[in-house]
């Protein structure tokens, strides 16, 4: 059975899924088989066979080589809007219970499984469940994803204590420069550390 992991972050469009690529290549390079999982995501693209498509599954794919895409993106939605939101307009429950029995088929068939929530830890997926439970349900360890820049130490200690007090384990923490130059950047990081601790992964910008 692999060693699963939850992929959050401080905001949504902060590096989650650029995070989770560079995750899956890392492990890659140790010989480890890796696949990921995007339960649910909004902002998919109507494909020419009528099949959503969203962008995070097709870099995760990309990375991965899955071909089963159902298996690990079971819930889909078009508007890019938060997933409760769109699954209700699609009239959709999403099942906790469904997309842990999809993790269940994927670990059996993987050393690593990384599974990307949608927004942050809090983001809602249905008027009952956020991404919390979600992960809480998968029983998984927690990766948080802090896009570097200004307010992200905030985003990131409430995000940070948000997990614990879930009961969840944060595994790590992930800095990531999603600007070229953030201002007292090694400032911002060594306040990150003294309340996280070191990042597993320091990130630098791609721009
Ligand atoms: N280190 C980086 N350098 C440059 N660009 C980055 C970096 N990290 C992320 N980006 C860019 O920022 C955008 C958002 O990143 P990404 O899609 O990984 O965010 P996300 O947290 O997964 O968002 P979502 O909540 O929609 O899943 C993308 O265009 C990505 O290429
Ligand atoms: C569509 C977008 N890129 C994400 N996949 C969903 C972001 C949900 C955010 C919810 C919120 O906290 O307001
Ligand atoms: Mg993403």
């Amino acid at each position: 059975m692999a060693q699963g992991y939850f992929i959050t972050g401080t905001d949504t469009e902060i590096g989650k899924t650029h995070s989770a690529v560079k995750l899956v290549r890392h492990l890659q390079a140790q010989g480890k088989r890796v696949l990921a999982m995007k339960p649910v995501a909004s902002g998919c693209e109507l494909q020419p066979d009528g099949s959503l498509l969203n962008d995070d599954v097709a870099r995760l794919v990309a990375a991965t080589g899955q071909t089963d895409l159902d298996l690990m993106n079971p819930y889909r939605f078009q508007p890019p809007v938060s997933p409760h939101i769109a699954a209700r307009e699609a009239g959709v429950e999403i099942e906790l219970a469904l997309i842990a029995e999809h993790y269940q088929r994927l670990a059996a068939d993987a050393e690593v499984v990384l599974v990307e929530g949608a927004g942050g830890w809090l983001a809602p997926l249905s008027d009952r469940y956020r991404m919390q439970e979600l992960a809480q349900r998968l029983q998984l360890p927690v990766i948080l994803v802090v896009g570097m820049r200004l307010g992200c130490i905030n985003h990131a200690l409430l995000t940070a204590q948000a997990i614990q007090a879930a009961g969840c384990q944060l595994a790590g923490w992930i800095a990531n420069r999603v600007v070229p130059n953030q201002l007292a950047y090694a400032d911002n990081l060594a306040t990150l550390k003294q309340y996280l601790g070191e990042p597993m992964l320091e990130l630098p910008y791609e721009g």
